[in-house]
């Protein structure tokens, strides 16, 4: 078969996947996609898939007809696959060398509420993969004075709608414009854009009404097969594909759902893919998709058996072996026994990229997929959170290990950050840490505030060991005990005083330490700025002696505790704290010129 230009050759579907923000309506957009396109479709159009839903072009046509003036598009794709698991998480398994399997994606925003940190993330992440991808700015309904039009394309209704909700919805639209600037995108409203390689489009929808649903599947349909042509031309050829999940399904053991971007994979074919402890070579048994007329999505063990699947599909391969397999692995189908080994070689290369033991300080992270695993990584390394080893499975004794070494360094690196995974039985954690979360960006949040938490008390502790600068002036009159210890009714005349502290006169001679503080008859451990106490000083230190009634004293800062002041916590150098710091380097440079030498203050 001659496929020597991409011109010639025919397409395949694109590979759709849904991302955004938690409840801004993935889910329900997608169910209504597929609801929409289970209600057009004729008789025997709906091929059904594994992980995926697939939506003819027959069924794109029909919808985007009233269109057909604003969009004119001859589909030649069969038509689009859109992974079902919406999110981060599945997102991240549908790994492709320098990318993703996804070849486009909608990027899914709650129009009333505007981006969200999910958003961004998103976005982020389809950047990095360089994923192409189109705004659908859901819930339109909710706009206030929206007047439904349910299943119409979005500019029927909107042309329906009241001078006074189009500009309100214009208004959203624009928000997510500037939002989009600020992330160095030009975007604009579909019908209002010339050039869509230089513009991102932002379709509004409502996923609840079915509003604009017609618009979003012919602009997917129109861009991928004008602008993705050469990445979706079909290769006849051996399977290319990725491991989606891994199941332990009733009847079968276990299976892997896969989806195939490139080439044909048939029953008894060879196939290569990652496993946790080494590369998996099998053979396929049985290939499974859905029995028909049934909504995959509850298709639980209705299957139906085929000989082979053509790329893009998604489905389920029986073989042996699959136990210990990896989702987020690619899987190859391979042409010839000699290849085998070629092929074991890319996937142990494209794992040990994911998979590593580093022999730096730095955290431990463990995932259930390869996928996780990376989207991990990559986060952690990107707040600066160093990763000494990264692997696939139960937490093991080695992992703890790993993370105590790390804690000889740095004490907050004692964490075994786990995504979907749990210790193997007997493995005792001790004092290491260990973080689950099921949620990919939740588990890098909760990593990231537990070391900050551990930095933080640390910091709090030493701060505590530090002499601080404070001034204090004996009240006339309030001399309460003259000698052993002297007891003193004092004003905080600036900065802070604490029992243990030492104290100097005005000459820079040391005249005792801060015994106790009492505040209204209460001990305290300090007294700033403004507040009158009474303090009790000890040593060898006389009222009318050492000391006097109006006399100014100071605590006497060692000059390294002034620079750990100035350089970890210059947070609590308040205003009037900096007052007595500069009288006090005039006083202690009389003994000391480089007392306070540099400081910024
Ligand atoms: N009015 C209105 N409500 C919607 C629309 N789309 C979704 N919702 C509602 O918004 C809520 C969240 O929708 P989901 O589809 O679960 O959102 P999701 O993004 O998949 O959420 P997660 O899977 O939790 O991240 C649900 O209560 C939906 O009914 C819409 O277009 N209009």
């Amino acid at each position: 078969m001659s496929t020597s230009t991409v011109s010639t050759k025919r397409l395949r579907q694109p590979i759709v996947v849904v991302l955004g923000h938690v409840d801004h309506g993935k889910t329900t957009l997608l169910d209504k996609i597929r609801g929409t396109a289970i209600v057009k479709k004729e008789p025997g159009e709906m091929t059904q898939e594994v992980g995926a839903s697939f939506v003819p072009s027959s069924v794109i046509e029909k919808l985007a007809e009233p269109l057909k003036n604003v969009i004119p598009i001859k589909l030649e794709i069969p038509g689009l696959l859109f992974i079902d698991t919406p999110g981060h998480e599945l997102f991240s398994n549908l790994r492709r060398r320098g990318g993703s399997v996804a070849d486009i994606a909608i990027l899914v925003v709650d129009v009333t509420e505007g981006f969200q940190k999910q958003t961004i993330e998103s976005i982020e992440i389809l950047k990095e993969k360089k994923v192409p991808f189109l705004v659908a700015a859901n819930k339109i309904d909710k706009i206030p004075g929206w007047k439904p039009h349910e299943n119409e394309p979005f500019l029927n209704s909107f042309t329906k709608q009241s001078p006074a909700v189009q500009q309100r919805l214009d208004n959203a639209i624009y928000n997510l414009v500037l939002q989009l600037a600020q992330l160095n995108f030009n975007a604009e409203r579909f019908d209002r854009i010339k050039d869509f390689t230089k513009y991102v489009a932002i379709v509004p929808v409502s996923g609840k009404t079915g509003e604009g649903i017609p618009e979003l599947l012919a602009l997917l349909a129109g861009l991928t097969q004008r602008y993705l042509r050469t990445r979706i031309g079909f290769a006849e050829g051996p399977a290319k594909g990725v491991v989606l999940e891994v199941k332990e399904d009733p009847g079968f053991g276990h299976t892997i759902d896969v989806i195939i971007y490139d080439g044909v994979l048939r029953k008894n074919d060879v196939i290569v893919l990652g496993g946790i402890n080494g590369v998996i070579v099998t053979k396929v048994r049985n290939l499974l998709l859905p029995a028909p007329l049934q909504d995959m999505r509850i298709s639980k063990t209705g299957y139906r058996s085929v000989g082979e699947v053509y790329a893009a599909a998604g489905v389920k391969i029986i073989a042996t072996d699959l136990e210990y397999a990896v989702a987020g692995s690619p899987i190859y189908a391979v042409e010839s026994e000699e290849k085998i080994d070629e092929y074991k070689k890319l996937i142990e290369e494209e794992l040990a990229k994911v998979r590593f033991q580093k022999n730096v300080t730095g955290i431990v992270v463990k995932a259930d997929s390869l996928g996780a695993l990376e989207s991990l990584v990559d986060a952690l390394e990107k707040k600066g959170i160093p990763v000494r080893l990264a692997d696939i499975g139960p937490i093991s004794k080695r992992d703890v290990i790993e993370a105590e070494m790390s804690a000889k360094e740095v004490e907050e690196y004692a964490i075994i950050a786990a995504f979907r995974v749990k210790p193997l039985p007997g493995v005792e954690t001790g004092k290491v840490k260990l973080i689950y979360n099921d949620i990919i960006y939740q588990l890098i949040d909760d990593v990231e505030k537990y070391i900050n938490d551990v930095r933080e008390s640390r910091k709090r502790k030493t701060l505590d060991t530090l002499i601080l600068p404070g001034k204090i002036k004996i009240l006339p009159g309030y001399v309460f005990r003259r000698s052993d210890p002297v007891i003193v009714g004092v004003k905080v005349l600036g900065g802070i005083i604490r029992p243990k502290f030492p104290l100097i006169n005005k000459e820079g001679k040391r005249v005792g330490e801060v015994l106790q503080i009492q505040d209204n008859k209460k001990s305290v451990d300090r007294a700033t700025q403004g507040m009158e106490v009474a303090v009790s000083i000890k040593g060898n230190v006389m009222v009318g002696r050492q000391i006097d009634e109006g006399d100014e004293l100071y605590t006497d800062v060692p000059k390294e505790d002034l620079e750990i002041l100035f350089k970890n916590y210059k947070d609590v150098v308040t205003d009037d704290m900096k007052e007595v710091i500069k009288e006090l380097i005039k006083i202690k440079r009389a003994s000391d010129p480089l007392y306070g030498l540099g400081l910024q203050l």
